[in-house]
């Protein structure tokens, strides 16, 4: 019987961490905090913390073939050079929406960058809806819009046999599924596979394992779930020390290891207190499933 470890790595209080990705040739995790504005990078072997400030809230950072990364920046793709640390845009979205940020994305099979948009939340989970949209970014820098009246876009990922895209507009409550057209990325038939339950609260970052079952970091939940999008059931139930839980990744060796953000904006002083690792960022261990390689952009 494996057992499972929950462990605080980085103990900071992000405002809203997000987006951890595995880089395999640097032996970290990267990942941002959104509304603290910076890029970090958390090497496994020396236990540092590298970080990169930006003028914007940053909402996913996503590793480059080319090398480097790029990121989402306001409302604006754009190229992150670490070692300079420059950042270029490449392009703009939502420009009519002065009040819309872009939120969680992330690298389709063949290179493409998926990302969706939000309205700035009043506070967490408040804002005007339907605002929102998901885009894609081609390798050739082209932009397309997926689809638009999202309230708060958020966690993504495609299915191992690349046919299916699996989506969370956070306040919908739902997992969704779409057909995925690997060849143009395209997607269609939305329908939803898994229905948050009351105490789950809000469904936030998503990935997939090994054996194509998904696991939902649940915002205000304090847990990651593991579902069946086959079956519709929830297999599994992992609880972290933190209630605002926002994204999840596979890493580390092999890709046994489970990386989760959380965010600690919203929380008052007495939540904080007895909570104090909020914002921080957690390895899961002795899971016995294993996760794939992040996909990179291939513009
Ligand atoms: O982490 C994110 O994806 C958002 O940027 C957050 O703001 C939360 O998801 C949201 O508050 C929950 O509803
Ligand atoms: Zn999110």
């Amino acid at each position: 019987m494996l057992s499972i470890k929950v462990e605080c790595i980085v103990d900071e209080n992000c405002k809203i961490g997000e987006s951890p990705v595995w880089e395999e040739k640097e032996n970290s995790l990267l990942y941002v905090d959104i509304n603290g504005k910076k890029i970090s990078r958390w090497n496994s072997i020396t236990k540092q913390v590298q970080s990169i400030a930006v003028d914007a809230p940053v909402s996913s950072v996503a590793l480059r073939k080319s090398g480097n990364y790029v990121i989402t920046l306001g409302t604006r793709f754009a190229a992150l050079k670490w070692n300079d640390r420059s950042v270029t845009t490449i392009m703009e979205v939502d420009k009519d929406k002065l009040n819309n940020r872009f939120n969680d994305g992330k690298v389709d099979p063949e290179g493409r960058y998926f990302a969706g948009t939000m309205a700035e939340e009043i506070r967490p989970a408040v804002l005007e809806r339907q605002q929102g949209s998901l885009y894609t970014l081609f390798p050739d820098h082209s932009v397309i819009k997926q689809f638009d009246q999202v309230d708060i876009s958020n966690g993504l990922d495609w299915s191992l046999d690349h046919k299916t895209f699996f989506y969370i507009d956070s306040l919908s409550y739902s997992v969704d599924a779409f057909d995925y057209d690997l060849q143009t990325g395209k997607i269609s038939n939305r329908r939803s596979i898994y229905k948050l339950e009351k105490e789950e609260s809000i469904p936030d970052g998503m990935c997939i394992d090994i054996e194509g079952k998904l696991w939902v970091a649940c915002y205000d939940g304090g847990r990651v779930i593991r579902l069946d999008p086959e079956t519709g059931k929830r297999l599994q139930t992992v609880k972290l020390p933190v209630d605002k839980t926002t994204s999840c990744c596979f890493g580390g060796n092999d890709y046994s290891e489970m990386y989760v953000t959380s965010a600690c904006q919203g929380m008052d002083d007495k939540w904080l207190s007895r909570q104090p690792q909020a914002g921080g960022i957690f390895k899961v261990t002795g899971l016995g499933v294993k996760g794939i390689p992040p996909y990179s952009y291939a513009g």
